[in-house]
C-alpha cells in the first residue's frame, strides 16, 4: 500500500513514537511524507521514505495530489487542533480530497490505532 505521514510540530514526537511501535508494518509498505516529518522518521526510525516538501511550503498539497490521483491508499496526519497553522486552506483542502476520494485518514492518534489494525489484518 501507499501511505503518507504527517505531524504538525508538537505532534511529531507522538508520529515517531506510533511509527516505530509498528515499525514491522510499515517497512512493507512504500511510505510518503510531508518534508521535516519524513526527515525524523528516516533519521529516528529507519525506514525509507518519500518525502515532498514541508507542510507550510506546499507539501500537503502535494499529498493532496497524490489523493486526487489515487496514488495513496491511507494517510496518517497527527493534526495539532490547538496551534494556529499558517497553511490552515492547505490542511483543509487535504482532508476535504480525502472525503472526495473516499481515502482514509487518521487525524489523531486514537483512530490511527484502529486505522493501523485495519491494515495489519488487510482490511483496506
Ligand atoms: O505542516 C505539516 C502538515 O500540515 C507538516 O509539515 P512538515 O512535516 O514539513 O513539518
Amino acid at each position: 500500500m501507499k501511505i503518507a505521514l504527517i505531524a504538525h510540530d508538537k505532534k511529531k514526537n507522538d508520529l515517531i513514537r506510533f511509527v516505530q511501535k509498528h515499525d514491522q508494518e510499515f517497512i512493507k509498505h512504500e511510505l510518503f511524507a510531508t518534508g521535516t516529518t519524513g526527515t525524523r522518521i528516516q533519521d529516528e526510525v529507519g525506514l525509507s521514505i518519500h518525502r515532498f516538501k514541508s507542510g507550510p511550503l506546499g507539501g500537503d498539497q502535494e499529498i493532496g495530489s497524490r489523493i486526487a490521483n489515487q496514488q495513496l491508499d491511507a494517510v496518517f496526519f497527527f493534526r495539532d487542533p490547538l496551534t494556529a497553522q499558517p497553511h490552515e486552506p492547505d490542511v483543509s483542502a487535504l482532508i476535504r480530497l480525502g472525503d472526495v476520494y473516499n481515502i482514509p485518514i487518521a487525524t489523531n492518534e486514537g483512530i490511527a490505532n484502529v486505522l493501523i489494525q485495519a491494515i495489519i489484518r488487510n482490511e483496506l
